[in-house]
């Protein structure tokens, strides 16, 4: 075949896959190497022609391409066109076991004929059909998918002040660059104080994006939520696809996200470019929201967490040593530990409908926490055995005013959570916290703990998979609780373990583990720390109840 020569149009290769297009083209920097490229429905081939076969020969999968562009020639007298297809396969990091999605770049330079234009046509024909196939090559769950890019774009939050205050250079080192690869339209904002993401959503013009990014922490993420849920129009708002690139220093939903694609762990810039990857390809799935109330009757939506006792103390306590990036768990964990507390409380939930116990509770055969599911009946019992005076013991029951730690302010428990609300669903499982927990509930008998945690995704934070079962939608909450007794280094084992998820294979008959549809949670110990998605919310009783696929959520 003539130098600068090009062949293309429908082809079948000899194996029989069927082709698109087949074309011989040059290297954009070495004119003297020339490859022959074929695309057929799911990957790209290129072949160096010098070489014999099967040598120097690169096949690119196009589910792992993000786009496609074509362009002319820099030097006006070059009547060569160029093609460039963006991958980001995964490859074993250099010198070290990390498997992580990496760039690769491939340039060809079209010259069929000395005619700038009709070169540009054909660059542009390879282009398009690089795209289109690429596109048809994502992932399917559920079968519903979601095109970033058309008609106009996303809403890219960026808290500047996030992790190591790095989130700016995150985005400008590797997500504006992604996205100008995949060609997807976006508009930056920066937050400049806290709740400025939250109003930003709450008063938006929603149908002039396609999708709600946020390049933060989880924190960042809560504000959007929770500004969609306040909005007169909250039932359509929270159907926006929403959106995380990691750049704080824990990145629970980041890390879930990118567990659920099945791929080994990864972290920090890996994980961002997993999740910058994930949005470039523009797959939706639904996400379950949790409905928090809180003693003041206030109800924030929730898409990761609720925990008290040890977790949301380091949580918070752990805020100082931020500059040390993820890192400031361990090393809040460990200062914690030191000083290992109680929390006195009384814990109550309704078993989903496939937690075992539910039905015929029994003790376990050991403590093995393999089944997942395990209450011992010495701990448990229902609401219906439960005499009633002891849900008046606590002082925050009853309507009384509970007081919110943080402002020292009081303010009266609130209300029916089945009242119809202007915004957000019915509670329909939930009473009101006044009154007792309904009969189908479990009431836990032991009322000291060192942990109480509600988790509705897979991970707590990069490197702790604490909840491996956990899947975006699921309509259930995974809670977990650890009693009094437990010693440090049992503790320490646990969170040790947690980095792979093998908390669970542990025999600590103090970790307790339930799948549930909805709990409340009533603290006795008079100062405390509640969390919510990582936030601190007012310290006092808390009921919660998942809802199923409320909101979607840019997946992989
Ligand atoms: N420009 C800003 N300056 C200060 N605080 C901000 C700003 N923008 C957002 N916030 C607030 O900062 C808090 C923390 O944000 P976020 O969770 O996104 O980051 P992070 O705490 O570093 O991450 P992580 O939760 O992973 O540790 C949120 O409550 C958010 O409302």
């Amino acid at each position: 075949m003539d130098k600068n020569t090009t062949v293309s149009g429908p082809y079948h290769q000899s194996n029989g896959v069927a082709g698109i297009l087949y074309g011989e083209f040059t290297d954009n920097i070495n004119p003297k190497v020339r490859y022959a490229v074929s695309l057929t429905d799911c990957a790209l081939t290129v072949q160096k022609i010098s070489s014999s076969p099967g040598q120097d020969k690169m096949v690119f999968n196009l589910s792992d391409c993000i786009g496609c562009h074509a362009s002319t020639a820099v030097d006006s007298a070059d009547t060569g066109a160029y093609f460039t297809v963006y991958f980001y396969p995964y490859k074993r990091r250099w010198m070290s076991s990390v498997l992580a999605r990496q760039r690769v770049e491939q340039c060809f330079r079209v010259a069929l004929v000395q005619d700038a234009r009709a070169n540009l046509e054909e660059a542009e024909r390879w282009a398009r059909a690089v795209r289109e196939a690429s596109a048809r090559n994502l992932p399917r769950r559920d079968g519903v998918l979601y095109d970033v890019c058309r008609p106009c774009g996303i809403m890219l939050l960026l808290n500047p002040s996030s992790g190591r205050g790095q989130a700016m250079s995150l985005f400008s080192t590797h997500i504006q660059r992604m996205l100008t690869e995949a060609a997807v339209p976006h508009t930056l904002l920066i937050t400049d104080h806290q709740n400025h993401a939250r109003e930003l959503v709450r008063n938006a013009d929603l149908s002039q994006w396609n999708a709600l990014i946020i390049l933060s922490g989880d924190g960042l993420l809560f504000e959007v939520v929770n500004g969609l849920m306040e909005r007169e129009d909250w039932e359509e708002a929270i159907q926006i696809p929403l959106g995380i690139l990691p750049g704080g220093s824990g990145n629970a939903l980041a890390a879930s996200i990118h567990h659920y694609t099945g791929a080994a762990a990864v972290w920090g810039e890996d994980l961002l470019v997993s999740c910058g990857f994930m949005l470039c390809k523009g797959l939706v799935s639904r996400l379950d929201l949790v409905s928090v109330h809180l003693a003041s009757g206030n109800r924030v939506f929730s898409f990761l967490s609720v925990a008290w006792g040890f977790v949301a103390d380091v949580d918070i306590e752990s805020e100082k040593y931020r500059h040390v990036g993820a890192v400031r768990f361990m090393v809040g964990t460990l200062v914690r530990l030191a000083s290992l507390r109680i929390y006195q409380g009384r814990l109550a939930f309704l078993p989903a409908s496939d937690d075992k116990e539910l039905s015929a509770p029994s003790p376990p055969s050991s403590p093995l926490l393999s089944s997942f599911t395990f209450c011992s009946p010495v701990s448990c019992h229902t609401a219906a055995d439960q005499p009633l005076v002891r849900q008046n013991q606590n002082p925050l029951q009853n309507g009384s005013p509970v007081q919110n730690s943080s402002s020292n302010a009081v303010v009266p428990a609130r209300a029916d959570p089945n009242e119809p609300t202007k915004h957000g669903p019915v509670d329909s499982l939930l009473v009101p916290l006044s009154e007792p927990v309904p009969q189908n509930w479990t009431v836990v008998e032991r009322q000291d703990f060192v942990l109480v945690l509600a988790m509705y995704q897979s991970h707590l934070a990069e490197d702790l998979l604490t909840a491996p079962e956990a899947k975006a939608e699921e309509g259930c909450i995974h809670l977990f609780y650890v009693l009094e007794g437990i010693s440090r280094a049992a503790l320490l084992r646990l969170f040790l373990a947690m980095e792979k998820g093998g908390h669970l294979a542990y025999e600590c008959p103090h970790l307790q583990y339930r799948k549930v549809q909805a709990f409340r949670l009533e603290p006795r110990t008079p100062q405390g720390v509640i969390t919510v998605d990582g936030e601190q919310v007012e310290y006092g009783p808390v009921q919660a109840q998942i809802h199923k696929g409320l909101a979607r959520l840019v997946t992989g």
